[in-house]
């Protein structure tokens, strides 16, 4: 049994180089030229037209060596001169020749149009590029790994075209084949694809993706690249009961075999947006390292977790609200060797204070009026085995952080209305957005809790101190499947905002601005929703009034930019109101105020 892809790169060139010739032969034919493909030494493979002038360009001094010298394109010295002239631009006129390199990027042999074309030199140039580009894509596809290949590109149109990038992956993710299209697109060189899987280059694992395709069908799905970027993506996945194991006669591809091993790829692979094969488990990606998109503080608490992860060390988070604390305590657990045992969340601020015991350390039966007739295990006892994480712990009553500090001590919990104790077994996070030493202070927290409470203590930044604002912008459009993106004139407007509600607010804002522009459309200032735009007038009228030097002869329009701001300080803030009071729209007031203008600065 023989794969495409075990055998050796010569055959595969001699078959798919087949198909593009006879298309060069049929565009280019009666013309006295001749197209010709060569295996890495120079040797002809396929010839097509004039035969004399093929075999000189291949001889052992012909003009073909410079083809197979450098990873570009190259004009070709006009027949004659062949020996004795090395090519150049501006000298040559015999034809033009492109490396042809395999779907490892190693050069495996050239393709040459010869002829007196010296009117055509740069159309030439193109044309062999173009076809050698067509051949290392079916070259690329036939060795490619039998777990999916992916065509992808930041325009959904170029998907298809010889523009798109192609990746290919084993059905574990781990081994993964990019061509040049696609290392362009993710900004990496070839060497860099060793340290990479499937997950860490597009941002999703094989399930993942699986998934997006059934969401986006028919449309293309989107992927969040490394540098935050979106690209679509159309993928084909394998199908293990395909023909893919049909053999080659003998490993050795002959000129009969041509046609249906020039059709290997295609018969071998089929759609992925209808029968999907069995999927590993997640891929070598962390959960931490997926909430790593660039910013050097969050990238500071990931490497700090990450140090401690499986010690069992108590993590307390902080940071505002919506800032992530939940979405990092679940990252710390699927990192964890605790990752397959339950990770169990209470928030002490939304639970009233007579169930928070209840609710933590379970009931026996009849236990209170009210209580559910088997009694309740608890929070903590579920979380045995597992993570136990405790939001907003600063707003715990303070007898219930008595009870808490026992559990912890003796890692064992009493329900209530039982005299029977439980041993558990937790990883603890807990987070708030106070600070727990002013509580301390103020005898709301009890110091000894907060020692074995902070083993690790981890800051998170605020929305508007990050400056990866333009990946998770990606990321989140990404993750909400809309495929669209934001205008450049919005992101500049959205750095400027100081997101109260922090990562929630983002995308809770994202969400409503992609289904108002649709899927795959840019989101531009029209399509945010007016509350947002209220709360950015104030922040920008505040910029303008700053930046306006008090000159005594006011201008007209400075005039009106100091009504509108006094009209807003007045309204609050409230533009709606604002606009009323002056008579004027909402839109007008964002124009005087020029957060256009200040959008595309
Ligand atoms: N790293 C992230 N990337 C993208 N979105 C995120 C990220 N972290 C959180 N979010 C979004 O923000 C929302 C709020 O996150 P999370 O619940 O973790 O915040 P929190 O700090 O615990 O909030 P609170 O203090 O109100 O409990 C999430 O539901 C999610 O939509």
């Amino acid at each position: 049994m023989q794969h495409e892809s075990a055998m050796n790169s010569p055959s595969l060139l001699f078959v798919h180089a087949l198909p593009v010739l006879d298309l060069l032969q049929h565009q280019l034919c009666g013309k006295d030229m001749a197209v010709l493909v060569a295996d890495a030494q120079g040797q002809p493979l396929h010839v097509r037209g004039d035969a004399a002038l093929a075999q000189r360009a291949a001889g052992p001094d012909g003009a073909l060596r410079a083809a197979l010298a450098g990873p570009d394109p190259v004009c070709l010295p006009a027949p004659c001169a062949g020996a004795c002239a090395p090519p150049c631009q501006h000298e040559a006129s015999g034809g033009a020749a492109a490396p042809i390199v395999d779907g490892q990027g190693r050069l495996c042999g050239v393709l040459a149009i010869l002829g007196d074309c010296a009117s055509d030199q740069p159309c030439m140039l193109a044309l062999a590029r173009m076809s050698a580009n067509m051949i290392e894509r079916q070259l690329f596809l036939a060795s490619a790994p039998q777990g999916l290949t992916l065509h992808f590109h930041a325009r959904g149109a170029c998907i298809g075209t010889l523009q798109d990038g192609l990746a290919s992956c084993s059905a574990d993710g781990r081994a993964v084949m990019v061509n040049a299209a696609g290392l362009a697109q993710l900004g990496l060189p070839r060497a860099a694809l060793a340290s990479h899987t499937f997950a860490s280059l597009f941002g999703a694992t094989l399930a993942e993706l699986a998934e997006r395709c059934r969401m986006a069908a028919p449309g293309p799905a989107t992927l969040c690249l490394r540098d935050g970027g979106v690209a679509h993506c159309r993928v084909q996945f394998w199908d293990s009961c395909d023909t893919m194991d049909r053999p080659c006669a003998g490993g050795v591809v002959s000129g009969a075999d041509d046609d249906a091993a020039g059709a290997g790829p295609a018969r071998r692979v089929r759609a992925g947006l209808g029968r999907l094969p069995d999927l590993p488990p997640p891929l070598a990606e962390t959960a931490l390292g997926r909430l790593d998109t660039g910013d050097a503080r969050m990238a500071q608490v990931i490497a700090k977790l990450r140090k401690v992860a499986g010690t069992d060390i108590a993590v307390l988070i902080t940071g505002e609200t919506g800032s992530g604390k939940e979405w990092l305590a679940q990252a710390i657990h699927r990192d964890s060797p605790r990752a397959r045992q339950p990770f169990v969340a209470i928030n002490c601020a939304s639970i009233p204070e007579s169930l928070i015991e209840s609710e933590l350390f379970g009931y026996e039966e009849g236990a209170f009026t009210g209580a559910r007739r088997k009694g309740s295990p608890g929070k903590i006892a579920l979380a045995n085995g597992g993570t136990l994480f405790l939001d907003e712990i600063g707003d715990m009553p303070l007898p219930l952080q008595a009870r808490l500090l026992r559990v912890l001590q003796e890692r064992q919990v009493t329900p209530l209305g039982s005299a029977r104790s439980i041993p558990v077994d937790i990883a603890l996070v807990c987070a708030t957005h106070r600070n727990l030493r002013e509580q301390i202070e103020a005898r709301a927290f009890r110091e000894d809790l907060y020692y074995r409470l902070n083993g690790l203590v981890v800051k998170l930044p605020a929305l508007r101190e990050r400056t990866d604002l333009p990946a998770l912008l990606a990321r989140v459009l990404c993750e909400e499947g809309s495929g669209c993106t934001v205008a450049p004139d919005v992101a500049r407007l959205m750095e400027r905002h100081r997101w109260p509600g922090n990562l929630r607010q983002l995308r809770s804002v994202l969400r409503t601005a992609a289904v108002m522009a649709g899927p795959g459309q840019e989101i531009g200032l029209d399509h945010l929703a007016d509350d947002f735009m209220d709360d950015l007038a104030p922040a920008v009228a505040g910029t303008e009034a700053a930046s306006y030097d008090g000159a005594p002869a006011l201008a007209l329009d400075q005039m009106e930019l100091q009504m509108i701001q006094r009209t807003l300080a007045a309204h609050g803030g409230n533009t709606s109101a604002a606009a009323r009071a002056l008579g004027i729209s909402r839109n007008t007031i964002y124009r005087k105020l020029g957060m256009d203008r200040l959008a595309a600065a």
